[in-house]
């Protein structure tokens, strides 16, 4: 065995074989959930064993688990006495490669511009297309490797990420290689997305955008994907007024859903134009932001259902309406959560999203908990893998330096002083690596 977590106060599972669905939690199951929690009892704690494929082997109470593995070889053993272990987290929604900080436009939106005035001056992802084109792959790459390696040192073990700052052929392709080489590179596990058209540029139409992703852009991923070359799994769209309208986002969606990538889109974020409705009818798998969603949405989006990805760092630092999340959850979307980290949203950190998500938003601690792990891991179709602790999946865990799991919101900001260890497959992970 690789690892034994021993004597742990509390262990949150999130699901476990009692829950009706382990997949998501939707609807009552999210809404004050009863997470699958294992407490220390009469003095006995809890132990975690992390086979040599780093995978979940066993969970329970360590005089159990004592008779059990006692004559194994353990290669490591953490005493966990009095502390909290739970699953590593999920950000189901970021932005990480790219050059050039947009700080300067930080005190813009301070003083007042919204992000459409931004966008249509030029700056905003404008700005970033031209600083990140002309960055090479080594250059992206050194700055992605520092992001995730931040991410993962705040306790996300599982990142979506997204192209979406070349808008052309050769840009995006290679925005989606320096994601590519991280997944082989470095100790967290990278869910990949192709965003060719989360811009139009500046010398096109929407529809010459439009034609250009569908033409260009998607089939020469697709014949990397093809060769092996790339491994890209869902395609996303800026489905917004003055960018993509729905009709545009919708085919392009169709395309890459024939091409077999899963839809991950940007939906109903700053205006209401019933995107969702229909992200919902084309079998979206997930839609993000929402502030603007309407109860058709919800409605539609609670079928299959589509998970809804809330972004709170957006709306709270673009002061946007906050979206309907307890609306969501009661008419039973699955509600996941991301950081959105990108030159706009410069935030690392899921601890401080989940605490967002419950100050700004009215969800509860178990709920954000849910949405922040197994749910944000059906997100990104990686729910039998990550987002609990349950045999079988990666042992991706963070022990905290507190006797419950609520600390790491409660205690805002100090991520890492909170969390005492990251395990990533079962290995610990070096937080002073950058
Ligand atoms: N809304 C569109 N995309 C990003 C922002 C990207 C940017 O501003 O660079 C988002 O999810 O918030
Ligand atoms: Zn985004």
């Amino acid at each position: 065995m690789r690892l034994w977590v021993k004597h742990a106060r509390q262990v949150v599972r999130v699901v476990s074989d009692a829950d009706p669905c382990r997949e998501y939690l939707a609807g009552p199951a999210q809404k004050n959930c009863n997470l699958a929690i294992l407490e220390e009892k009469d003095g006995i704690g809890l132990s975690i064993i992390i086979d040599r494929d780093g995978l979940i082997a066993d969970i329970g109470y360590d005089d159990v688990m004592q008779h059990k593995y006692e004559n194994q070889t353990i290669e490591e053993i953490i005493d966990a006495t009095g502390r909290s272990v739970l699953p590593g987290l999920v950000d189901a929604h970021t932005h990480p490669v790219w050059a050039g900080d947009r700080v300067h436009e930080f005190s813009m939106k301070l003083a007042g511009a919204t992000y459409m005035d931004i966008y249509e001056a030029g700056g905003g992802i404008h700005f970033t297309v031209n600083h990140t084109r002309n960055a090479s792959e080594d250059e992206l790459y050194g700055l992605l490797r520092q992001r995730l390696m931040r991410m993962l040192a705040n306790g996300t073990v599982l990142v979506e990420g997204k192209s979406g700052y070349g808008l052309d052929a050769e840009n995006e392709i290679k925005m989606l290689r320096v994601l590519e080489r991280a997944k082989r590179e470095l100790p967290i596990d990278i869910s990949s997305t192709f965003c060719g058209a989360h811009a139009v540029p500046k010398n096109q139409t929407a529809e010459e955008a439009t034609q250009n992703v569908l033409n260009e852009q998607l089939p020469k991923v697709m014949l990397m994907q093809a060769n092996g070359e790339l491994h890209v799994d869902s395609i996303d769209v800026f489905c917004e007024k003055g960018v993509f309208d729905v009709e545009q986002s919708r085919r392009i969606l169709e395309a890459g859903k024939r091409a077999g990538l899963r839809l991950n889109f940007h939906a109903d974020e700053l205006t209401p134009i019933n995107g969702t409705e229909m992200g919902a009818s084309i079998g979206a798998e997930a839609m993000s932001h929402l502030e603007e969603i309407s109860p058709a949405g919800i409605a539609a989006m609670a079928v299959k259902p589509s998970i809804a990805v809330i972004l709170p760092t957006t709306a709270y630092l673009l002061r946007l309406k906050p979206p309907p999340v307890r609306e969501m959850i009661t008419q039973g979307v699955p509600v996941a959560l991301g950081s959105d980290f990108n030159p706009n949203a410069y935030c690392l950190s899921m601890p401080l999203v989940m605490n967002l998500a419950c100050v700004l938003f009215g969800m509860t601690l178990p709920e954000a908990l849910v949405a922040a792990t197994i749910n944000a891991a059906a997100a990104l179709g990686k729910q039998n893998t990550h987002g609990s602790l349950e045999i079988g999946k990666y042992g991706d865990l963070l022990i905290l330096n507190a006797p419950r799991w609520e600390h790491l919101v409660y205690q805002m900001g100090d991520n890492q002083q909170v969390i005492g260890q990251v395990i990533k497959r079962g290995r610990i992970i070096d937080r002073t690596a950058t």
